[in-house]
């Protein structure tokens, strides 16, 4: 095809303004004729489609018959490969083959418009927000762009798409939408009976598909297809989402089981069906939303109209009653729908990292908690040689290790760091602490010969360990309790997870026997551990007071 703008270096262009800004998208960029892709689309090596990490022989996704839709093996199909793969495909679905030839022909309609018909409907010129036109995903938030452009429509009403969407493509969309309906009630009927619920009342049709957002995506051909991604690792926000694609392929999802990725081919007719995060959230886990990415093609233009079916955005999603009622501990927490989609959309696809923002949080803390335990049972059993003590019974057990606290500290990014602290100078109240931190740095300690602060650097894997007060009084202060703080950042958030390790609240706490058995004179008087943390709580840091 002729370029629609003048041949230009990609070297002396401007990407962002020319892609993002005059709406030209990668389909402009694809048409200038550039014979290497823009650094700005260079994934790093691991995004890349490296066929060593496919399957190339393995049976790909089921295609499902649903001609007779009631058929219990249907059901059967429907559900064990919502289990299983979180996808599959659906033919004789009904929906009839002229509406999907008809928006797939409306889609390449709408991108062969000039790109100052398209920029129209961009972020930054429509008149409404339900109507988007743009590239990549998160052109602000990602560090490598994708190689697709897009038109995002989110159905409110027959009257609002019928005036505000682009009227090359809108009345095929909404055509498409409205058709699929019944096999989306259909198949949502069919997993919701899979998990013990026998109807479909007002309010769970309203979480399961209260709301409707059809995208038309468009993937040019590109210079460098190894190089990049169409669309990067990412599982959709949605209940389920259905996916008609032309015929070129592309699109690739991850086998949970070998974590290789298993292309979908193109079934004509068909339409691709996967769950989407918020069925994986209300089904506790049980319905799969699994990770997908579509590569870049260096032939062809390459076409899809995925329908994402979802919660409303005000609904809050969390597991099912009917899921947890014989007992299953649930997963998730409730979260309202539209703060996970705005997190989904606040950054670059990150692979499954979306459905952290609904998980319990306790259960990793947990899992941090137990696996540490050995490490430091043994740190513990060589201070105590360290201090002649030979064995551990079950008083030093309670008094060294009785209790736990896990913290979840997070420093935001700060616009004045030099002038606060994160974290004050002080020192830990416990036995030990056992210290994870990111890689982003700022905890400091106290070099307590020349009273000058030491950085500690991240080491990566590495767990920071300090003596707390308890120890340091337990020890008669041979084992050093040592001030330490965190400094606030100007560019970046830090989180840090220490594990406190303690005494049980109620033992009785002071200089050990073993230590003082060589006639040593005790520093510290034996006081109730739990009315030495509550000094500590009741007053500002204040270093080694
Ligand atoms: C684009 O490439 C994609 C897209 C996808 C999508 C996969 C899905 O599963 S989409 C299904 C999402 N669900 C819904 O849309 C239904 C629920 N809707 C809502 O909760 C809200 O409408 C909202 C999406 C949260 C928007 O709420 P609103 O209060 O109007 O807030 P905004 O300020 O408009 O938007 C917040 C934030 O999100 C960005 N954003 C909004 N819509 C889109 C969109 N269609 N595409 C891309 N980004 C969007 C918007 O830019 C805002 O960010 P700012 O930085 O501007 O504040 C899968 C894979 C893909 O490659
Ligand atoms: O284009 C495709 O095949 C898949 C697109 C996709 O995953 C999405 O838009 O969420
Ligand atoms: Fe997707």
């Amino acid at each position: 095809m002729a370029p629609s703008t003048p041949i230009i270096n990609s070297n002396s262009l401007n990407i962002l303004d020319f892609v993002v800004n005059k709406g030209h998208g990668v389909k402009g960029l694809s048409e200038l004729g550039l014979k290497t892709l823009p650094h700005q689309y260079i994934q790093p090596p691991q995004e890349r489609f490296d066929s060593s990490n496919e399957e190339p022989n393995k049976d790909s996704i089921p295609v499902i018959d649903m001609s007779n839709p009631n058929d219990p093996h249907v059901a059967k199909a429907i559900c064990d490969a919502a289990q299983k793969w979180g996808f599959f495909q659906i033919v004789n679905h009904g929906v009839p083959i002229h509406v999907l030839e008809d928006v797939k022909n409306a889609t390449h309609k709408f991108f062969a418009l000039a790109p100052q018909e398209k920029q129209k409907y961009s972020k930054s010129q429509s008149v409404t927000n339900n109507v988007r036109f743009g590239t990549s995903f998160t052109p602000e938030a990602e560090k490598a762009l994708e190689w697709k452009d897009y038109l995002s429509l989110f159905f409110v009403s027959n009257d609002e798409a019928a005036s505000l969407w682009p009227p090359i493509c809108g009345k095929q969309a909404l055509e498409y939408m409205k058709s699929s309906e019944s096999v989306v009630k259909k198949l949502l009927e069919i997993l919701m009976h899979g998990l013990n619920v026998k109807e479909i009342d007002e309010t769970k049709q309203s979480i399961l598909m209260g709301s409707k957002r059809i995208n038309l995506n468009y993937y040019p051909k590109c210079p460098n297809p190894e190089l990049t991604v169409g669309v990067g690792r990412h599982s959709d926000v949605s209940t389920l989402t259905i996916l008609l694609q032309d015929d070129i392929g592309g699109l690739y999802v991850r086998n949970t089981e070998t974590m290789k990725w298993i292309h979908v081919p193109p079934v004509s007719g068909s339409l691709v069906i996967n769950v989407g995060d918020a069925l994986q959230i209300m089904s506790n886990g049980k319905y799969k939303s699994v990770e997908h990415r579509v590569s870049a093609n260096g032939s062809n233009n390459r076409i899809s109209v995925p329908i994402f079916v979802n919660p409303r955005p005000s609904d809050i999603i969390g597991p099912m009653a009917e899921v947890l009622q014989s007992g299953e501990t649930p997963l998730y927490k409730h979260v309202v729908y539209s703060d996970y989609v705005k997190h989904f959309f606040r950054k670059a696809h990150d692979g499954k990292a979306t459905v952290e923002f609904a998980k319990y949080t306790w259960k990793q803390a947990l899992e941090y908690m137990k696996s540490s335990e050995s490490v430091v049972k043994k740190l513990l059993e060589i201070l105590m040689h360290g201090l002649n003590v030979k064995e551990i019974d079950e008083t030093k057990q309670s008094i060294l290790m009785g209790s736990k606290r896990i913290n979840l500290n997070y420093y935001p990014k700060c616009p004045n760091p030099e002038l606060t602290v994160g974290v004050g100078r002080h020192s830990d109240v416990p036995t030990l602490t056992i210290l994870l931190q990111d890689d982003i740095g700022g905890l400091y300690v106290r070099n307590t010969e020349t009273m000058k602060w030491i950085h500690v650097p991240p080491v990566s894997g590495s767990l920071v360990i300090n003596v707390g007060d308890a120890l340091q009084i337990m020890s008669n202060d041979k084992y050093k309790s040592v001030e330490h703080r965190v400094s606030a950042n100007g560019s970046n958030n830090r989180i840090s997870v220490p594990i406190f390790v303690n005494p049980r609240p109620s033992d009785v706490i002071g200089p050990i026997a073993e230590v003082l058995q060589s006639g040593e004179t005790p520093l510290y008087k034996h006081v109730v551990y739990s009315d030495y943390v509550k000094h500590f709580f009741r007053k500002a840091h204040d270093g080694k007071v």
